[in-house]
């Protein structure tokens, strides 16, 4: 079981709805987290269960970053907005920059979000459940 992120800006969110939908045999076999209208929402059109952290601009991208910043995240979905300046792009692009830090998988667009999530499907992922057996103290906040 991996934990998965969905982050989607409001005008991506139908689009990030129909992505989940069509997935949710997918997903549903996974730990799920999000931002909190993006979950909501999610939720409200599926069955699935997720766990929502604060919206976007109160913090979310950031509290999905501290998982990141541990290895301790899989797999992000994060539908951004590319056409619209959001007040909280610093933390954004904290979010985005972590991820390359640890060398998280992030699709930023649908076209790559399906392509993920079809590697999930047949097993591609499998490398980050050694990465979880095998995780350094990060707990202890080693630094590497
Ligand atoms: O703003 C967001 C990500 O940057 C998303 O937040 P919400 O899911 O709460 O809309």
């Amino acid at each position: 079981m991996l934990k998965i992120s969905f982050i989607a800006h409001d005008r991506k969110k139908d689009e990030m709805i129909n992505f989940v939908t069509a997935y949710e045999h997918v997903f549903k076999d996974h730990q799920l987290y999000s931002t909190g209208t993006t979950g909501q929402r999610i939720m409200e059109a599926t069955g699935l269960k997720i766990h929502r952290y604060m919206s976007g601009p109160l913090g979310g991208d950031q509290q999905i970053g501290a998982m990141v910043a541990q290895n301790d995240m899989d797999l992000i979905i994060f539908l951004r907005d590319p056409l619209m300046a959001q007040p909280h792009e610093p933390d954004i692009t904290a979010l985005l920059r972590l991820c390359d830090v640890q060398g998280i998988p992030l699709a930023t667009n649908i076209a790559t979000a399906e392509i993920l999530v079809k590697a999930l499907d047949r097993g591609d992922f499998a490398w980050r459940e050694l990465v979880h057996k095998y995780k350094p103290g990060i707990q202890d906040g080693e630094i590497k």
